[in-house]
């Protein structure tokens, strides 16, 4: 089992045998970018009758804002993070520049097929017939490696700018893990792996920066298929174009519409496990836009490598059984990347009652057939 997220897709490499695009020379979509409701899960149209909620950090009542957000929605906006907006466009930038560079000078720093870091089509890729409408670059702790091959001169100010990018949303995500877990009345005490002061020095994350050119007939694309993150929890900030939905249970794909300065903040799937289901991690996707492009960073946020997250001891009742299995985020981002929507499953304690269960995949993991 892969000991460290570096070390999670050597198992699982992408083999996409596809070249990557100069999206500047398509004047049509072509058919292997050409998404038919089919290909996508679950499809249907985005409705306007509901809204992702708003949330003010510095409202008396943001932590019960919260705790509401998560159980109802698994996905909320925040205005007044602290985070300086000087910040979030000099990222911004960044990732205009790195996407605008000649597709040679972006290959240069592509990712490899076992790799996390680098430029490359989104991981899930491989799960789809048909291609995304996005280009996408991941970083894991430094930069320098790969920026060093995109701007051989100037590499410093651009990697500058993701460190200091990447410091900060750390301490934000420290300070939403515990507003959330503190929704649900964990404390310091409960979290063992928080470390000594509780501001969980020891967790990891991982930056996407994604590009979603225009794009000639956007109901026909998709910039980033369905999914879940397998994070504790996203920091998602959302240029002025919309593009992000999520899927609401019983309403349907609804739009998250770019709020100035303002952050998304979306429940993952171990945050999912760690509340022993109490807050869902949304299902969300791109869409693309026929005269703008677009541009979103993912801060992917997990725990230190080697912590095993399983369903928190206070929130199972006396006379339930934790739904989920002890889980590393490398070997569940292992599991995801082989068995994609039905990772969850994989790692549940209880097989689904009218599932065909078939215990002899690797390690006496549940499979469901
Ligand atoms: C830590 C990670 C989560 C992620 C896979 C990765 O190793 C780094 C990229 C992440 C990302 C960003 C775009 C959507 C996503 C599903 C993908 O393909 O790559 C997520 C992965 C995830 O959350 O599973
Ligand atoms: O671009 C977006 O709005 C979504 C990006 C996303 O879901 C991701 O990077 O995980
Ligand atoms: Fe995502």
């Amino acid at each position: 089992m892969p000991s460290s997220i570096g070390d999670a897709f050597i198992a699982h490499p992408i083999n996409l045998h596809h070249k990557h695009q100069d999206f500047t020379l398509l004047q049509e979509v072509p058919d292997s970018y050409t998404w038919t409701q089919s290909d996508d899960y679950p499809s249907g149209d985005s409705v306007i009758s509901e809204s992702v909620p708003v949330i003010d950090l510095n409202h008396p009542n943001a932590l019960q804002l919260i705790g509401h957000a998560c159980k109802t929605w698994g996905v909320f906006q925040v205005i007044n993070h602290n985070i300086p907006i000087k910040l979030l466009d000099n990222i911004e930038c960044v990732s205009r520049s790195l996407f605008s560079l000649p597709i040679q000078q972006k290959l240069k720093a592509a990712r490899s097929p076992h790799g996390v870091s680098g430029y490359g089509f989104a991981r899930i890729s491989s799960h789809f017939s048909k291609l995304m409408w996005s280009e996408g670059f991941t970083v894991l702790g430094s930069p320098l490696e790969h920026f060093c091959k995109l701007w051989p001169q100037d590499y410093s100010k651009y990697s500058n700018v993701i460190e200091d990018y990447e410091k900060e949303m750390k301490i934000l995500a420290g300070s939403f893990m515990w507003l959330m877990l503190g929704s649900l009345g964990i404390s310091k005490e409960d979290i063992k792996w928080a470390g000594p002061k509780g501001d969980f020095k020891e967790d990891r994350g991982a930056l996407q920066l994604n590009y979603y050119p225009a794009c000639p007939d956007p109901e026909r694309a998709m910039g980033l298929a369905a999914h879940t993150d397998s994070t504790l929890l996203t920091i998602l900030y959302q240029n002025c174009t919309s593009g992000l939905q999520v899927l609401k249970d019983g309403v349907g794909w609804v739009t998250v519409p770019p709020v100035h300065g303002a952050l998304v903040v979306n429940v993952g799937d171990l945050l999912h496990m760690l509340s022993n289901g109490s807050y869902p991690s949304v299902l969300h996707r791109a869409m693309v836009n026929r005269t703008q492009d677009r541009i979103s960073v993912a801060y992917l946020y997990g725990p230190p490598n080697g912590v095993q997250i399983s369903p928190l001891p206070k929130l199972v009742g006396p006379c339930q059984t934790p739904l989920y299995r002890p889980v590393t985020w490398s070997e569940y981002l292992s599991t995801k990347a082989k068995h994609f929507d039905k990772a969850l499953l994989y790692v549940k304690t209880c097989a689904p009652v009218n599932g065909v269960v078939d215990v002899s995949d690797h390690d006496n993991r549940v499979k469901v057939v």
